[in-house]
């Protein structure tokens, strides 16, 4: 079977191409006197000479002190070089450079509320915020935590660090004690920031008893100020009891107002100062401490912002995410573009997803980032965004999280009236995409565009082999340094072992992603098919569970939800799929449905994919960031006992997956085909 049977022509680009990839592409032309013709003879030319980053620091208009002495030096680790030595510049100088009456930030949430902010307001609540910080004790290299909502408050508190030269990191307000503590007590942060109050999906949440906790444990490792904010509902700052509870605590005002009235000025650091602390999103064990050097997070945000999703000054970003992501970093490039973007907290599904669309087109928003999982709700509600807001102004919609699946590339192209669909992968450890839009390529159902500019991506099969020619899937590897590649994790040894191990390990001096990816030879578009941990191999056949979720978007009016993974018991000789729904209310999984979606992925696929079992469950485990825990669910049902971390969204719903380890005494499971 033609794997790549459902790639169809969905989108061309606009003629003329009037695109900052095709501008870049000219740039280069002229300023190397070069004669690159497309996109791809510019990727090429970007993978092979490093001098294609000194490109991109001019074209995305750097802002710095000291200008490099070169593009890359060695460095202290060969798989980390280092990137423009001798520079000097500050990352949130890079984010706002604006300082006009435009509208920098729209913050609103399920409450309704909408509240703007411009640019020259924005750099002066960060002025604020930094000297208030200042004052108290930051100093460049001090860890400022967070635990906050997705609003106006976190952006300025994280420009604010960055302009000091502290290194932010955040966690979202609905991760519980141990999740935050498995994070902060390795970073062991001088300042916390928390919502004392926040909402979700109608819920009110007081978070006072939680920071109370994780406040005890961390004053011990170097915590300095707590700073509560106002509740994220009624603006009310914490009680006096509360703030009396806990020694050096401020709320808000108070912490503002301990400042003084310097001006803002912006720390001069090298390329390779740390400014982000991100978290693997582990489902077992610590989390890693991912950490983001200032230069490399702007200069590959902004590249996927400005380049990738072709954002300009006069359009507005709205990116659905938590502070816990990487696409909340991500965002922020938006105002490193002169755009403005949206802060958004709470569900999109309260009080009900029409309001949430309404909101996005009454916005006016051009480009939409937003999850597989958000539209495969909005089409299995049989929702019609058309019906209910005016759409013709949103350009293009960044689809990431997870895999976007050929019919829902199709669905959500008609359903919002022609944008393109621009899926982009790559992840929290280079805070970047490795596969992504290219706006002067076309879009094929299920296909990715392009390879990031920069980005060596590559397809390896186990031995280490360059298959990507043949069409066949394989890992996801990237053979050559880039700047995004993260300094450090924080708290290992000096040699960079733990960080070796978790990237370089399978294949040495090449960075292995963890994803199961393909490349389609006639449109070299990329179509990723899961995690490559969670790579299904029944009989020798691999395949990744995206193509079974693929053909489960047929019964989208019926299934809400799904996960498939292999099992292979220590007592058993081949791997077998299970797969698991969850079904629509008033709906079940009886044996004319089980039929049916066999014969689906049976004549979709082959006989080879159809699931040995298939079960209607309750829940699918999550991450807090919202992706599909396979790997868990592979191995408990596998034989291995799982201990969930403070990662793992909803990690009682774990242990009713242990039962089907005893496979054969489900007396009422299907027929093995
Ligand atoms: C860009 C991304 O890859 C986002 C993610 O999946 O974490």
């Amino acid at each position: 079977m033609d794997p790549f049977a459902t790639s169809k022509l969905l989108w061309t680009p606009p003629a003329p191409k009037r695109t900052k990839v095709e501008a870049l592409r000219l740039f280069v032309n002229r300023t190397r006197g070069l004669d690159f013709k497309d996109y791809h003879e510019l990727y090429q030319y970007s993978v092979s000479d490093y001098r294609f980053w000194g490109d991109i620091w001019k074209f995305l208009g750097i802002i710095y002190s000291n200008p490099p002495t070169q593009v890359v030096a060695d460095g202290y680790i060969k798989e980390v070089p280092l990137w423009f030595p001798g520079a000097r510049l500050n990352y949130a100088e890079n984010v706002l450079w604006r300082n006009d009456d435009a509208i920098a930030i729209t913050e609103s949430g399920e409450f309704g509320r909408v509240v703007s902010i411009s640019y020259r307001d924005l750099r002066e609540k960060v002025r604020v915020m930094a000297n208030s910080l200042r004052v108290q004790g930051l100093q460049v290299g001090d860890r400022v935590a967070a635990i906050v909502a997705n609003n106006i408050n976190a952006v300025v508190l994280a420009l604010a660090t960055a302009s000091l030269g502290g290194i932010f990191s955040s966690t979202a307000t609905d991760m519980g004690v141990q999740g935050v503590l498995e994070r902060y007590r390795q970073i062991q942060p001088k300042f916390i920031f928390s919502e004392t109050e926040v909402s979700y999906a109608g819920k009110d949440i007081n978070l006072v008893p939680n920071v109370l906790e994780i406040v005890k444990d961390l004053t011990s490792r170097g915590l300095a100020r707590v700073i509560l904010l106002p509740s994220v509902k009624t603006g009310k700052e914490a009680a006096p009891s509360v703030l009396n509870s806990i020694t050096n605590s401020f709320s808000l005002a108070q912490f503002l107002a301990s400042g003084d009235g310097r001006p803002l000025t912006f720390e001069q650091l090298p390329f390779e100062h740390p400014l982000y602390i991100l978290y693997s999103s582990g489902t077992t064990g610590a989390p890693k401490c991912i950490v983001h050097s200032a230069g490399g997070a702007l200069m590959a945000t902004k590249k996927d912002v400005a380049i990738g999703l072709d954002l300009n000054m006069d359009e507005t970003y709205f990116q659905y995410t938590s502070t816990a992501w990487m696409m909340w970093p991500f965002m922020l490039s938006g105002l490193a573009c002169g755009a403005r973007i949206i802060t958004y907290d709470g569900s999109p599904f309260y009080p009900d997803v029409k309001g949430f669309l309404k909101f996005i087109s009454d916005q006016h928003i051009t480009v939409l980032g937003t999850s597989p999982r958000f539209l495969s709700e909005v089409q299995g509600r049989g929702i019609n965004p058309l019906a209910i807001g005016d759409f013709s102004g949103l350009r293009a919609i960044m689809s990431t999280g997870a895999v976007l699946t050929p019919p829902m590339f199709e669905w959500s192209y008609k359903a919002f009236g022609g944008a393109a669909i621009a899926s982009s992968s790559g992840g929290t450890d280079i805070c970047a995409c490795f596969v992504t839009a290219v706006p002067s390529l076309p879009i094929y159902s299920g296909e990715i565009q392009g390879k990031s500019l920069g980005l060596k991506v590559e397809i390896f099969d186990p031995s280490g082999r360059n298959i990507e020619d043949s069409g066949a899937p394989g890992e996801l590897v990237c053979t050559r340094p880039h700047p995004s590649i993260p300094v450090k994790f924080w708290g290992d040894d000096a040699k960079g072992t733990k960080f070796l191990k978790a990237y370089f390990d399978v294949y040495p001096g090449v960075w292995r992603h963890g994803d199961f990816i393909a490349r389609n030879p006639k449109t070299k578009g990329l179509i990723i098919y899961g995690r490559s941990d969670g790579v299904l191999n029944p009989s020798g056949v691999r395949f990744g569970s995206a193509e079974i979720y693929t053909v489960l978007e047929r019964f989208a009016d019926v299934i809400d939800d799904s996960i498939c993974v292999g099992q292979r018991r220590p007592q058993d000789t081949d791997e077998r799929v299970l797969l698991f729904l969850v079904m629509r209310a008033g709906h079940s999984l009886d044996a004319a449905l089980d039929q049916r979606i066999r014969d689906a992925i049976r004549s979709a696929l082959s006989r080879r994919h159809v699931p040995s079992y298939i079960f209607q469950v309750d829940a699918i485990p999550y991450t807090v960031n919202g992706k599909k825990i396979e790997i868990a669910v592979k191995q408990i049902v596998s034989g291995m006992d799982v201990k969930p971390s403070g990662a793992v969204a909803n990690p009682e719903v774990l242990k009713h997956y242990y039962k089907y380890r005893e496979i054969e005494n489900f007396a009422l499971v299907k027929a093995k085909l």
